[in-house]
């Protein structure tokens, strides 16, 4: 299909603090998101109805009706659009699929017709807020306020998905706690060195009952902690997908080499 194309790249959490509950239910967070180089590719056009197809390497079971993120984010714009949504990325992964591919279309049909994206996007879902700005960010509340952080390093990193979905809700309610401490004060300029002393300090806590629904994330982090290199493995947003980073490209893709198990997914990535 022609028509506008649009990237939206994969969402890591570096570290994702639960600090908080509100009286809906949704948790508080204090996060710090990177963006990585791959993504899902998306073409749109204005059309006289509402249309998806669906295709590429991540397409299975990845609904094609109103449901679709894409569709939804068309109709929050106000648009007729026929969208091709060319899968890349695992879904149901922790690592914002569907909110990236949703923010792409927000910021793809704001630019096309003129009309903001109402409210940052948050009523298709609290990652699609940070999937706009795409870029490092701090993301606070329940996903709503994102702040730009620039003077982050790239990372050399590899990812790692060991073939499981994890529903997102599931693993906020196995939470033991929701009160838990925020992360400490990123340093301004950091470096690579100085940004894995201070991530080693900080938690994803979401890990412990992520791997309590699907125990495979564990054999994944100590999959990943192995490899030649390795500065930190960690697992992103409500998981599967963990991540290890590394010094530098060479060493991540050595890792990505190592990590070839039947059904896992793998990507030596630049995460900025
Ligand atoms: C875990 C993260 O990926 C971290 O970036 C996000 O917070 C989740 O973002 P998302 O998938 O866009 O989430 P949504 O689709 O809004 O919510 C899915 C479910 O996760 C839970 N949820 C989500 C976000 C949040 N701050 N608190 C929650 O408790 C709710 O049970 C909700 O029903
Ligand atoms: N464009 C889309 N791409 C992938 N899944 C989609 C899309 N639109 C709707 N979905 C549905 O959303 C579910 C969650 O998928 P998604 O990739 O958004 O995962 P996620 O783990 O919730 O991401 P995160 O928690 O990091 O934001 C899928 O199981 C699928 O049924």
């Amino acid at each position: 299909m022609t028509g506008t194309e649009v990237f939206a790249s994969a969402k890591i959490n570096l570290t994702l603090h639960v600090t908080g509950q509100r009286a809906d239910g949704y948790h508080l967070l204090d996060s710090l998101v990177v963006f990585a180089d791959i993504g899902d590719r998306l073409w749109l056009r204005m059309a006289q109805e509402p249309d998806l197809s669906v295709t590429g390497p991540m397409a299975a079971g990845v609904p094609t009706g109103p449901e679709n993120l894409v569709l939804r984010a068309a109709a929050l714009m106000g648009a007729q659009a026929e969208i091709q949504l060319e899968k890349h990325l695992p879904s149901a992964a922790g690592i914002g699929g569907g909110s990236s591919d949703a923010a792409a279309v927000l910021r793809a049909l704001s630019g096309m017709t003129g009309r903001p994206v109402p409210d940052q996007g948050l009523a298709l879902g609290a990652d699609v807020p940070v999937c706009l700005l795409a870029q490092a960010a701090m993301m606070r509340g329940i996903g709503e306020q994102v702040e730009a952080v620039t003077d982050l390093p790239e990372i050399a990193a590899v990812l790692v998905n060991p073939g499981v979905e994890v529903p997102t809700g599931a693993v906020f309610k196995g939470l033991a706690r929701k009160d838990n401490p925020p992360m400490t004060q990123l340093p301004v300029g950091v470096d690579l060195p100085g940004l894995v002393t201070w991530l080693a300090q900080q938690r994803n806590d979401l890990e412990a009952p992520a791997r309590a629904v699907q125990p495979v994330i564990g054999t994944a982090l100590d999959a990943i902690a192995a490899q030649a290199g390795c500065l930190l493995a960690r697992m992103s947003g409500s998981g599967a997908t963990c991540f290890g980073l590394f010094a530098d490209a060479e060493q991540a893709q050595q890792a990505a080499a190592g990590l070839n198990r039947p059904g896992w997914w793998v990507r030596a990535v630049a995460l900025r």
